[in-house]
């Protein structure tokens, strides 16, 4: 099955400073895939280099088997809401649905008004009046109604309040359970990917820390925790993430196989939220890039 991004080597710079930097993927088809890291990490950067708004210093990106945004076709199969759900204030709600209508060859007018009509929108209302959620779901309606293969969001729900944020995404959830597409979405909140993502890519200082099926990589990492050791090492082997000592204490994350079992050692699993925080662990992620 194609691809729905394929990256290799992929790397964007700004002047001297890398915005992301060795970036190799490749996402299957079908998924919901949550782009987390801290601010700067690179993750809007990543997106527009997949919608083609920017083009790569070194390396490659392919999206849905094409080049980004090379021709009609392509653009049609791919929807982007940009950063902060860019809307045109002075146009109404309808004047939206008529130019995404006039814009996308695919479009789903059926979609779109049934979508507007459940959220309570009034196709009258000009969208600078909106409310940031309601501008927000604007955004993804007109995103939805394109009907892509795949829809590209970038921290669509940043500016949300915790209702508007669970509803936006539920909408997200059900759109995908019925129309059967990919999205890519970005956040520097675990907790939004958390109920909504089956795919995960970690970026920190714009490098992939890690990616995979989220069901994957949670069952890959290990939580140890146990009496402080001197060396500052695990009692086991697989790969360090992350690593915390007090003066008694040490607690590692580790990736690999599941530890033998020790009796002073206490082996717990990790949420998403836990595993993130872990590969976001800059102590480690110094030391990781030292060893490259
Ligand atoms: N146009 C630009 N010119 C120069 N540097 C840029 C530009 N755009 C981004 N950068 C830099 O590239 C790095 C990555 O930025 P990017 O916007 O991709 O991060 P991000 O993970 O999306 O951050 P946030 O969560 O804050 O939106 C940052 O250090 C940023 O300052």
């Amino acid at each position: 099955m194609t691809s729905v991004l394929e990256a290799q080597g992929l790397g964007k710079r700004y002047g001297r400073r890398w915005a992301l930097r060795d970036c190799t993927i490749d996402i299957p088809q079908g998924h919901v895939v949550g782009l987390v890291g801290p601010n700067g990490a690179g993750k809007t950067t990543l997106l527009k280099l997949a919608t083609g708004v920017l083009e790569p210093t070194t390396g490659g990106i392919g999206v849905l088997g094409g080049r980004p945004a090379a021709g009609h076709e392509q653009l049609a199969r791919v929807g982007f809401v940009a950063q902060d759900t860019p809307v045109y204030a002075a146009l109404t709600v309808g004047d939206h649905l008529r130019l995404g209508a006039r814009l996308n060859p695919g479009w789903d007018a059926g979609l779109a008004r049934e979508r507007i009509a459940r959220l309570g929108l009034d196709p009258a209302h000009r969208a600078g009046k909106l409310s940031g959620g309601q501008r927000a779901q604007l955004a993804l309606t007109l995103g939805l109604a394109k009907r892509p293969d795949l829809l590209i969001l970038d921290e669509p729900v940043a500016s949300l309040d915790p209702l508007a944020r669970r509803d936006f995404l539920q909408g997200l959830m059900e759109a995908t359970a019925e129309h059967r597409f990919s999205v890519l979405l970005s956040s520097h909140l675990v907790s939004d990917l958390e109920r909504t993502c089956d795919y995960l890519i970690v970026l920190v200082d714009s490098r992939v820390r890690i990616a995979g099926r989220a069901e994957d990589l949670l069952a890959a990492h290990h939580r140890l925790t146990g009496p402080r050791r001197a060396d500052g090492t695990p009692p086991t082997g697989g790969q360090v993430v992350s690593a915390r000592h007090t003066d008694r204490q040490s607690t590692f994350v580790v990736h690999g196989d599941a530890p033998a079992a020790d009796p002073a050692w206490t082996v717990g699993r990790l949420g998403m939220e836990d595993l993130v925080l872990a590969y976001m662990d800059h102590s480690v992620a110094a030391d990781l890039e030292a060893a490259r």
